[in-house]
């Protein structure tokens, strides 16, 4: 800011009582000045004596030796040294004393001096203001009133695609598309942060009204271009979710991860560590990888063979919990290649044992209910073959006779293998219904969702022609033997009872209803009442289904039947492999000793065997004796101590043998978990470990003592 001070002519001198003009008029010229200040005797201003002054009073009564007084002309203003430009430029009088801050006259200066140090100092900034608006990283371009374009910096000749030159004076809509100034403008609002797209480019823009005397003039508009912030800012929001993802990813991987910086501190650790290990995780973030393996979770410190290795190392371990655990430690290195960090991945193997094998048992389970499912499908037989010799059973088969000629529901109660759908193809055969379908199905050998559908069908209900026929509707005008029917889930049961009530059925999976007439004939081991006591049953289908119940006796009940059916299965037998053999009298005897708790089933089984294995033609007591009494008489149905030994060693072998006992007798590891009466997981590790010790199913033989 240009002040007084440095625009005036200082003055060592100025003018007293005792000066003539003449004197005055010297001093003027010696210091280059068109003006004096006259001073008191005091040393106070009195006045100024100017050349103007001297012109003005005429040179006709100028003589030198007049008073430099009678020239004084008391219109004058002082001035401050520090006073600025812009305000006493325009003062109204030609020459000012000028006083220092301790109001004591330092100079002289003239209007003509003050204002053309006042213009140039105004060229000077208009000038550098000039300089800055061109430079600006900025956009800026102002309007006025009417909205023509006034000034434009290079920045702004981009987003307006046109020159200083070209634009200036032109109509803003003419230039650019976004005319947001025109309504600051109109409104006299500034608007902050608007956002315009022109091309590729993105920008921002701040618009403000240019106001003079409380009246808009035009407006300026000052924009950034924000394209490349705005790609930054799209790359920091993808990373985010990239970072969003990995977490995620971490955090829901099944096997365990940690995650160490070069020193083994770890950074970040997901639950499934938790779940493998037995640990909390959470308190392992922010400690050294070492610490556990002091604490014996881990046997190897992973991190220090990476770093040893240099590379990807796997290890395969046993963990606490007798898990096997396959961990690989992958290091990942930085720019400058050095080694950053080390990703820890933990598997747990007895899981995926575990799991492969439940996988095949389900595999297996599937191809059973599918071979069962298509054997149940295809037409039944039902011609009954019925051997009998007890009045109990002749009474048994004069009921079933009897029932068969109404359409009355029937219920078979009575041991396994005793005959019981042997019975109901016996009532089918001698029914009016006899030339329609007969099918069976055992309610307790498949899944809730499978027995819906083989039973009461599936809808159509998609549209996508995938209806099936169940076997209700299958067996319309015929009949459908329900085996062990006390295990027909609650669900169905309802459904059950429409068919046997309204003769109505209710297809799975759509609201659809079909009206059949099938009789139901049902088997079951224990008397039904009992499932309806447990809750198990419903009362209802329990009334409507027990019109008829028939009690088949155990064989063991009908001792007279015994003979006879020998005498079948022998003669079936022999048929069947064409041979000729006969039975020795002692032993039918011990035949007709046995319990045969496996009813008529087991004897045909163990006849079938006899015929099969027997020697020569008779065959023989000592013959039936082993079939018979076989597993009762093996070595492996209880544990012979013969000698003392370390009771760990003793308790180790007997339980490799009763592993590899029950998985040999059982086959799979969820039946021989349930015989063993253990967990299933249990019996894999057991079985993986006997694998390694080469003493399992394939590894070798059962030991015995
Ligand atoms: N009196 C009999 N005469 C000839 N064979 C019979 C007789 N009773 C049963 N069987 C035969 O015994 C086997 C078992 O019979 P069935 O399947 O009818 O018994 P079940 O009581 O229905 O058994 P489960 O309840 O276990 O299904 C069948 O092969 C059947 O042919």
């Amino acid at each position: 800011m240009l002040r007084v001070g440095q625009v005036m002519s200082r003055l060592s001198v100025c003018l007293y009582s005792y000066h003539t003009i003449g004197d005055a008029l010297t001093l003027m010229k010696e210091k280059q000045v068109n003006g004096l200040p006259l001073l008191s005797d005091q040393g106070h201003l009195l006045g100024m004596v100017t050349k103007e002054q001297v012109f003005e009073k005429g040179l006709e009564q100028y003589a030198a030796e007049n008073k430099a007084a009678d020239y004084l002309t008391t219109r004058f203003l002082p001035l401050k040294e520090e006073s600025v430009l812009d305000d006493v430029w325009d003062l109204p009088f030609d020459i000012y004393p000028v006083f220092n801050s301790q109001e004591e006259i330092t100079g002289v200066v003239t209007k003509y001096s003050l204002g053309q140090a006042y213009f140039q100092n105004v060229q000077l900034r208009s000038q550098e203001l000039e300089a800055v608006f061109d430079s600006a990283h900025n956009g800026i371009l102002a309007i006025n009133r009417q909205g023509i374009i006034t000034s434009l910096n290079p920045a702004a000749e981009r987003p307006t695609r046109s020159t200083k030159e070209e634009a200036i004076g032109r109509f803003l809509s003419d230039v650019i598309i976004p005319t947001g100034l025109l309504e600051v403008v109109r409104s006299g609002i500034p608007e902050f942060g608007a956002k315009f797209q022109v091309g590729r480019r993105l920008y921002i823009s701040n618009r403000t009204p240019i106001i003079k005397d409380g009246e808009v003039i035009g407006a300026v508009g000052v924009f950034q271009d924000v394209s490349e912030m705005e790609k930054v800012l799209q790359e920091l929001q993808s990373v985010k979710q990239l970072n969003e993802e990995l977490r995620t990813t971490v955090a829901s991987s099944y096997d365990g991860i940690i995650i160490c910086d070069n020193q083994g501190e770890i950074l970040r650790c997901n639950p499934a560590v938790g779940r493998i290990l037995e640990v909390s995780w959470e308190e392992l973030l922010g400690r050294p990888f070492k610490d556990l393996v002091d604490k014996g979770v881990f046997q190897k410190n992973i991190i220090y063979l990476v770093k040893k290795q240099d590379g990807l190392v796997s290890i395969l371990e046993s963990s606490s919990a007798e898990h096997s655990l396959v961990i690989t430690g992958n290091p990942v290195y930085d720019e400058e290649g050095k080694m950053a960090k080390i990703v820890i991945n933990i598997r747990d193997m007895s899981e995926i044992i575990f799991l492969r094998e439940a996988l095949e048992e389900s595999k297996q389970l599937s191809k059973k209910y599918q071979a069962e499912i298509a054997q149940m499908r295809s037409h039944q037989e039902t011609s009954a073959d019925i051997r009998s010799g007890s009045v109990i059973m002749k009474n048994v088969l004069e009921l079933a006779s009897r029932v068969s000629q109404v359409d009355s529901p029937v219920v078979l109660v009575g041991e396994q293998g005793v005959g019981k759908e042997e019975i109901a193809k016996l009532i089918h055969s001698q029914s009016k219904r006899r030339e329609e379908p007969f099918y069976k199905l055992n309610c307790g050998s498949f899944p809730y969702q499978l027995l819906e559908i083989e039973i009461f069908g599936q809808g159509n209900a998609l549209g996508n022609g995938k209806g099936k026929a169940g076997l209700l509707e299958l067996a319309n005008n015929g009949s459908v033997y329900l085996e062990d029917i006390g295990k027909m889930p609650l669900n169905l049961q309802g459904r059950l009872l429409r068919v046997l009530k309204d003769k109505m059925l209710q297809i799975s999976g759509g609201k659809e209803t079909v009206s059949v007439d099938t009789r139901i004939l049902a088997g079951t081991n224990r008397p039904l009442i009992e499932f309806v006591e447990k809750g198990l049953f419903r009362e209802d289908l329990y009334f409507s289904l027990n019109v008829v119940p028939i009690k088949v006796p155990a064989l063991r009940e009908r001792k007279e039947d015994l003979i006879p059916l020998v005498l079948f299965y022998l003669e079936q037998n022999n048929k069947r492999h064409e041979m000729d053999k006969v039975i020795s009298p002692d032993a039918v005897q011990l035949l007709l000793d046995y319990p045969w708790l496996g009813n008529v089933r087991e004897m045909e089984n163990v006849i079938e065997r006899l015929v099969v294995t027997a020697r020569g033609k008779i065959i023989s007591a000592k013959e039936v004796d082993l079939v018979l009494y076989e597993k009762e008489k093996s070595p492996l149905r209880a544990v012979t101590v013969t000698g003392v030994i370390p009771l760990k060693q003793a308790m180790d072998d007997l339980e490799q043998q009763l592993v590899t006992l029950a998985m040999e007798q059982h086959g799979t590891t969820v039946k021989a978990a349930e015989a063993l009466g253990v967990n299933q997981s249990t019996v894999v590790r057991k079985l993986q470990k006997l694998k390694e010790l080469n003493v399992g199913i394939e590894g070798g033989s059962i030991r015995k003592k």
